[in-house]
């Protein structure tokens, strides 16, 4: 039996479209659309492709995006004092820098210096804190996507076992975080980990966030699994593949995000999504 594909694309699409209807609801009202600060610090291509799709989301939502692309020779102090008016303007619900920083800049400060309220990545420790004591505001995008994808194929996740493989601040952990107050029983997999395959072997919820091509074997995942692949990794000819052997696996899972058009444009979904969140609980 062949697994059931995981649409990403289609269900960032209804998420955008939804967000879509809040903005108008917004304008019927007479009040101001939401504004999203794109931060981009540098030229790393892979980090301007992501800011074009994010601006893009933007403008399809009818939200003002604010594009700031800083050269990398960028000082810290000029980048935190960037946020600090960012933090003061009223026309903006949600800030984000993208990431990884240049070399040299603390990627950590700039987190902590963005108003919680504004913190659309869901990076700021008040919004890591709040989700791990299960009162959620701001959540992490990718996190908060996927359990966007697993509630749009209908999955009961009370008692299921999840297994996360990774646990970066940005996505294993929160994930971890988001899987626990959805009721699964939770491992979670890192470079420590003494025998990776045992524990994917027992996953009825697989997500793996390792970033490095075909690091899961099709013949690991559990039957009837429901598998979401995180990675982006570009291959010599150009194209990206994630971190799960996807032809193999998909002879074992019952449901398998792809890559591309999985996981990925969820996070940019939840990115939008969380900007009207916060425009209307924080800053109408
Ligand atoms: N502050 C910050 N917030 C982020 O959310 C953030 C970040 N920094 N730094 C980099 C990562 C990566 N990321 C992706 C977003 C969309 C796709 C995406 O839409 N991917 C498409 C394909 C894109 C392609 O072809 O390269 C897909 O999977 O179908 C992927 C990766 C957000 N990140």
């Amino acid at each position: 039996m062949s697994a059931q594909i995981i649409d990403g694309k289609a269900i960032a699409a209804k998420v955008t479209d939804k967000v879509a209807i809040g903005v108008q609801a917004r304008k019927d009202k007479g009040l101001r659309v939401p504004g999203l600060a794109v931060v981009l610090v540098g030229g790393d291509p892979a980090s301007q492709i992501y800011v074009q799709s994010k601006r893009r989301t933007c403008e399809k939502v009818g939200f003002t995006s604010k594009a700031f692309d800083l050269p990398a020779t960028t000082s810290q102090q000029d980048l935190l004092t960037l946020i600090d008016e960012l933090n003061e303007d009223s026309t903006i619900d949600g800030i984000l820098v993208q990431f990884p920083l240049p070399e040299g800049l603390d990627e950590t400060s700039v987190i902590e210096r963005i108003k919680p309220s504004k913190d659309v990545d869901g990076f700021h420790p008040y919004n890591v804190g709040r989700l791990a004591q299960r009162i959620p505001l701001l959540r992490s995008c990718t996190p908060r996507g996927m359990i966007t994808m697993l509630e749009s194929i209908n999955i009961d996740l009370h008692g299921k076992h999840a297994v996360v493989v990774g646990a970066s601040n940005i996505v294993g952990r929160p994930m971890t975080l988001e899987l626990l107050l959805a009721g699964c029983t939770t491992t979670t997999c890192h470079r420590f980990t003494k025998d990776l395959e045992y524990h994917v072997r027992q996953a009825e919820i697989l997500v793996v966030a390792r970033g490095k091509a075909n690091f899961i074997p099709g013949d690991w995942i559990r039957e009837g699994a429901v598998v979401l692949d995180v990675g982006i990794n570009r291959l010599e000819n150009g194209k990206i593949t994630g971190d799960v052997d996807f032809e193999t696996a998909k002879e074992k899972a019952a449901w398998i995000s792809p890559v591309p058009g999985g996981v990925g444009p969820m996070t940019v979904a939840t990115l939008i999504e969380n900007t009207l969140f916060a425009c209307n609980e924080y800053h109408s």
